[in-house]
């Protein structure tokens, strides 16, 4: 691939000879396009169109978003790429304009006649930036990829793929992408989307789609370009019915925040599961075996019979009295009604308001029998009537969700008459309160249980349903946590992101095709993601000497960095360092010794840790000092000592602050370019079993994107040890 760095300054009238001088000229132009959009919008006069001020809010809204959607930033392409058609392509997404050649940019950029200047990636003309090949070259006779520092159009790198006498060689811009420096917070890859993430991407709406994904193969950047996408190809739909993006924890969200807003979508709401279901306050934990139970399908089963645990068929009939006569519903005719109620297929709540109105309607078949003309209006008056209330509240009394788990949590019969044939005695036991707690406010409620009310609240009341869901770390939800994702997307689509060697729960899920039944969307395509951007082939290749333990069917990830990283794992022993300490294979003759004395103090180990931190800020870019979650306060202290400042993991690195000190359980989905990794066993001890621990662990020996560093005082895991 022919690649062009310097440009002939030569002052030739325009258009230059000096390909990279009139691609500058068009950048120029286009953005001077693009200010002029800008302009146009805010000169806009309001106060002709808008009829009140409620609509002038809204309008007004628009606008400021369209401005701020409108902005150049500087340090941001206005485009990234241009495609050369052999012939002038289907016009759709591209203005008609009929000409060949595209810019392709994050936004659509227009000129004074309406002429495009730059289209928007996501529009179709621009699909074979990111698709055509030699083998399918898509019509595409040329592909050019641009190259900026700092703002400045410095280079290009052009792709004949029709002809055959080019070498399919790679690209330099795009290997300078994958390698350039991590700092601040994640960045968008429209300029370097590879095909197979691009299949995913612009996957259908109306279908879900599973991602499994190893480490680094860019599941969370597909996931957010994907919602960026869907947005453009169907942005009234989803402005009507919204899109949701979740997250593990809010450290994660807050890395990903910047990615949408990028690309111009600010309208993307961002939860943690916890939040989606934060209908009580979350007090307490449970232990895994009871948050094991607690999250298993089988508990909808017992929360669908304790919903309707109070129906009674009436046995008594209803008399109604208005004015001088009396109408009478015998018991027999409301128990059809009720019965026929508890058949159909509504939730709990539609049919408690349906119940009144039922058996108003009998009255007035009674009414009209009797010679009366009773209208619309005197149905609702009788449904109201105190003996239809009190006829109802009888036989379909109205369910308070948290009061329902509350007592199924707390009142072993109730629990044993809803969970009868569904839990063992023995998952009763577990997870009944072990002392029940005076009321619901001072309930220890913990995360499994809010999933649990979620579950009845949406059994008494349909929950809101979105146009598109982005669940990311997927792995780690629980049945019915799957379950609270899936009825907020019954009447859209998701996007399932995850890695099932990631799991970390106890109650992880052990295939995807048994996620995707308890999402409520069973059978869904489920794609494979196998080279990773950011782990480098070295470290890449010692992290998945933990899969055949971890997760058996899964092949180890393929690293398309250039720069095999750096790996060190060093062996600390009480007196400090090993004077040998540089290879990985180091370690297990280290280990052999190591048998022979006792084991490292960890004060040696901390110091070498901050010794360690110290040498990796030498290098450009952030660091991440990943350790056991009950190490961290300690580390922190030494850190402090020593005078090296550092971060929590939801804070952002800046060029002056690139040390985060990330506890093992907050490590998921982030990443560093140097990772030093603080003691594996106390990270594998951290977990509450050893397979969780070892998983926790390589989520751990994945995050860094040039260089990893592994101290240890104590042994290492034996797949780790070679
Ligand atoms: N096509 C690409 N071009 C350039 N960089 C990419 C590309 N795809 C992914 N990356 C980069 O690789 C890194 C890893 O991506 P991402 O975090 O989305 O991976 P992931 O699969 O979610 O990882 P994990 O499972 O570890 O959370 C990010 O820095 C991302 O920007």
């Amino acid at each position: 691939m022919p690649a062009h760095a310097s440009a002939d300054q030569s002052s030739s009238p325009d258009p230059s000879p000096d390909p990279l001088q009139r691609e500058r000229a068009h950048l120029a132009a286009s953005r001077a396009a693009l200010r002029a959009m800008r302009a146009d919008v805010e000169s806009l006069d309001l106060s002709d169109v808008t009829g009140n001020w409620v609509n002038a809010a809204i309008l007004q809204r628009e606008m400021s978003d369209r401005i701020k959607a409108l902005a150049d930033l500087a340090h941001t392409p206005l485009f990234f790429g241009r495609l050369d058609y052999l012939h002038a392509p289907g016009l759709d997404g591209a203005g008609d304009r009929r000409d060949e050649q595209f810019y392709i940019g994050r936004r659509h950029v227009h000129d004074g006649h309406g002429d495009p200047m730059v289209i928007d990636w996501r529009a179709p003309v621009s699909q074979p930036f990111y698709r055509a090949s030699r083998k399918d070259p898509l019509d595409v006779g040329l592909r050019r990829r641009f190259g900026y520092t700092g703002g400045e159009l410095t280079a290009y790198e052009d792709e004949h793929l029709t002809d055959p006498a080019e070498l399919d060689t790679a690209s330099a811009l795009l290997a300078a992408e994958i390698e350039r420096p991590r700092v601040g917070p994640m960045r968008d890859i429209v300029a370097t989307i590879q095909p197979e993430q691009d299949e995913i991407v612009r996957a259908d709406i109306h279908g879900t789609v599973c991602v499994q994904g190893a480490p680094g193969t860019g599941k969370t950047a597909v996931g957010l370009h994907r919602v960026a996408y869907l947005l453009y190809a169907h942005r009234e739909r989803l402005a009507r019915t919204g899109t949701l993006v979740i997250g593990p924890n809010r450290s994660f969200l807050h890395y990903i925040e910047q990615v949408l807003p990028a690309l111009g979508e600010l309208d993307v709401a961002q939860a943690t599961v916890e939040e989606l279901v934060s209908h009580v306050a979350v007090a307490g934990a449970d232990p895994a075996d009871t948050a094991v139970v607690k999250g298993d399908a089988r508990m909808a089963a017992v929360l669908q019979r304790a919903v309707r645990s109070g129906i009674r068929l009436p046995t008594e009939p209803c008399v109604v009295v208005r004015g001088s006569r009396r109408w009478r519903v015998p018991a027999y005719e409301l128990e059809e009604l009720v019965q026929e109620l508890m058949d159909r297929d509504i939730r709990y709540g539609a049919a408690l308001a349906a119940l009144p109105q039922r058996i108003a309607h009998a009255v007035l078949v009674k009414m009209e029998n009797g010679g009366e003309a009773p209208d619309d209006r005197v149905q609702d008056a009788v449904a109201r009537n105190p003996a239809v209330k009190a006829a109802v509240k009888a036989a379909w009394p109205a369910v308070d969700p948290a009061k329902l788990v509350f007592r199924l949590l707390s009142d072993p019969e109730f629990l044993a008459a809803c969970a009868d044939g569904i839990l063992t005695p023995d998952e009763q036991r577990t997870v009944l309160w072990p002392k029940p707690p005076r009321s619901l406010r001072t309930a220890p409620w913990s995360l499994a249980d809010a999933v649990l009310i979620d579950e009845a609240r949406d059994l008494v009341e349909r929950t809101h349903s979105l146009g598109h869901v982005v669940l990311d770390e997927a792995q780690d939800l629980s049945p019915m946590q799957y379950r609270a994702v899936g009825r907020r997307c019954t009447t859209g689509s998701a996007t399932v992101l995850g890695d099932i060697a990631q799991g970390t729960t106890p109650w992880a899920t052990a295939s995807w095709a048994e996620a995707l039944e308890h999402l409520g969307k069973p059978g869904s395509r489920v794609e494979a993601l196998t080279k990773t951007f950011r782990v480098p082939s070295e470290v890449i290749g010692y992290a998945s000497r933990l899969l055949p333990g971890i997760a058996p069917d899964l092949a180890p990830a393929e690293s398309v960095r250039e720069s095999r990283g750096a790996l060190t794992v060093r062996r600390i022993s009480p007196a400090g360092p090993s004077p040998d300490d540089s290879a990985a294979d180091d370690s297990a003759a280290l280990d052999a010794a190591s048998a022979l004395t006792p084991p490292a103090a960890p004060a040696a180990l901390t110091d070498a840790v901050v010794a360690a931190c110290r040498e990796t800020l030498r290098q450009e870019g952030s660091v991440g000092l990943i350790a056991a979650d009950a190490r961290i306060p300690l580390l922190a202290a030494a850190l402090d000592a020593a005078g090296l400042p550092h971060l929590d993991p939801g804070t952002e690195t800046t060029a002056e602050s690139r040390l985060t000190l990330v506890p093992a359980t907050l490590a998921k989905g982030l990443e560093y370019d140097y990772v030093v990794l603080d003691e594996p066993a106390a990270i594998v001890d951290g977990e509450p079993d050893r397979r969780t621990g070892l998983r926790r662990l390589y989520v751990c020996l994945t995050r860094p994107v040039s260089g990893l560093t592994v101290l240890h005082s104590r042994d290492l895991p034996a797949a780790l040890r070679v």
